[in-house]
């Protein structure tokens, strides 16, 4: 039998509790429901609880199972607590997404200390957080998967450099926790490295931002900004048994935009503005239209715009 038939069938993590921080939003959400829907009992955790209530009961009303407690991962004690919560509730821990994470937009040589402290307190110091909150409260003695969230950093990030750094270290953190705790642990650890998203982070820009964006989406190799749905299926894919021999890796969701800055034979080689000969993967997000009144992806609505000419283009590969 194929191997995606026996892997990705409806049952695939049927019996795991798997945390997905920052899940009441954007492609923390999405995960979230790929999740549920592959029979995971999925925890969804962050620091406001109206956003999780809502993902919980779109989940329960499609037949998943969701369960939401608060968090900051910025606070060590609040993450080891929240994986006791977890333990001592549903009896185990099988995986961790660490979605959670952000910056704010800004020049180098405007960035102040505070500033570059916060996000990689955020982003670096909130991930080690979680990861050694699980290995102490479950995964060190009975093993698991961790994929954590970081962002395409290749090249740098011009007026993200905060951001930069930070993912630059949970993917090299990464890189020696799957030595450390591989062998005599069980845990394999890898990230996903989105390219840009259509989701509800791009919220958090300024409209000028917005206005950019909505403009340039084109100019990467795939011409069109990634989905939600393709994070998660990467995320999926390496939780999963489909991945067992994948370890310490950096996977970027990027469609290539990684790959085609400064080229020196010119944007003609490296673009199309005539916009994406590649189909979209439309996982539940935007593929439950209507079902339960549930909500689209909530990018502003100028990229939603977007996602909807994306959703045209050739065949849409739709489960
Ligand atoms: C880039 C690649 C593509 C990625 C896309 C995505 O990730 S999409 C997903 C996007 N989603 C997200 O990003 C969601 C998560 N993001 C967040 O929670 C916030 O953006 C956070 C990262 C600032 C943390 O918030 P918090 O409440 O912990 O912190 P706080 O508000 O208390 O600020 C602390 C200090 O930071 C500084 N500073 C802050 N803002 C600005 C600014 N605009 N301008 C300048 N500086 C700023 C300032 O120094 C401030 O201290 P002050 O001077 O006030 O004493
Ligand atoms: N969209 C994109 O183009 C890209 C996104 N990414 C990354 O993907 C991840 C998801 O982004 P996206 O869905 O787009 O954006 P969102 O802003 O919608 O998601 C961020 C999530 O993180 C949660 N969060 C933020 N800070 C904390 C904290 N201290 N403790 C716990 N939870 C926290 C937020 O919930 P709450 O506020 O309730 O705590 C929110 O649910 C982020 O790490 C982002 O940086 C990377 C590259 C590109």
């Amino acid at each position: 039998m194929s191997i995606y038939r026996s892997i990705f069938k409806k049952d695939l993590f049927k019996g795991q509790v798997i945390l997905v921080t920052g899940g009441g939003t954007g492609i923390g959400r999405c995960i979230a429901h790929e999740l549920a829907a592959l029979g995971t009992t999925v925890v969804i955790a962050a620091r406001k609880i109206e956003p999780l209530k809502t993902v919980q009961d779109e989940i329960q009303k499609l037949g998943g199972n969701c369960d939401t407690m608060l968090l900051n991962i910025r606070d060590a004690a609040m993450a080891t607590q929240v994986i006791q919560d977890i333990v001592a509730k549903h009896g185990m821990l099988n995986g961790l997404v660490n979605n959670a994470g952000g910056q704010f937009m800004s020049p180098a040589n405007q960035l102040t200390s505070k500033g570059f402290s916060t996000v990689v307190d955020l982003n670096l110091n909130g991930t080690f957080n979680m990861c050694k909150a699980a290995f102490d409260g479950y995964m060190g003695e009975h093993g698991g998967q961790i994929v954590t969230i970081v962002a395409e950093t290749r090249n740098g990030i011009p007026r993200a450099m905060h951001t930069g750094a930070a993912r630059a270290g949970i993917i090299n953190m990464t890189k020696t926790l799957a030595i450390e705790w591989g062998p005599y642990n069980g845990i394999r650890i890898n990230c996903v490295a989105p390219g840009l998203i259509i989701s509800s982070g791009m919220k958090n820009y300024h409209e000028t931002m917005v206005d950019l964006l909505a403009h340039s989406h084109w100019m990467n190799p795939t011409s069109r900004y990634g989905t939600e749905s393709e994070v998660s299926a990467a995320v999926a894919f390496l939780l999963s048994p489909a991945a067992s021999y994948i370890n310490g890796v950096n996977l970027e969701v990027d469609g290539g935009s990684s790959l085609s800055k400064g080229n020196p034979e010119g944007d003609e080689l490296m673009y199309n503005p005539e916009g994406s000969r590649h189909p979209v993967y439309v996982g539940w997000s935007e593929g439950v239209d209507n079902v339960h009144g549930i909500k689209h992806v909530d990018a502003p609505a100028k990229i939603n715009e977007l996602l909807r000419k994306y959703k045209a283009i050739g065949r849409s590969s739709k489960i």
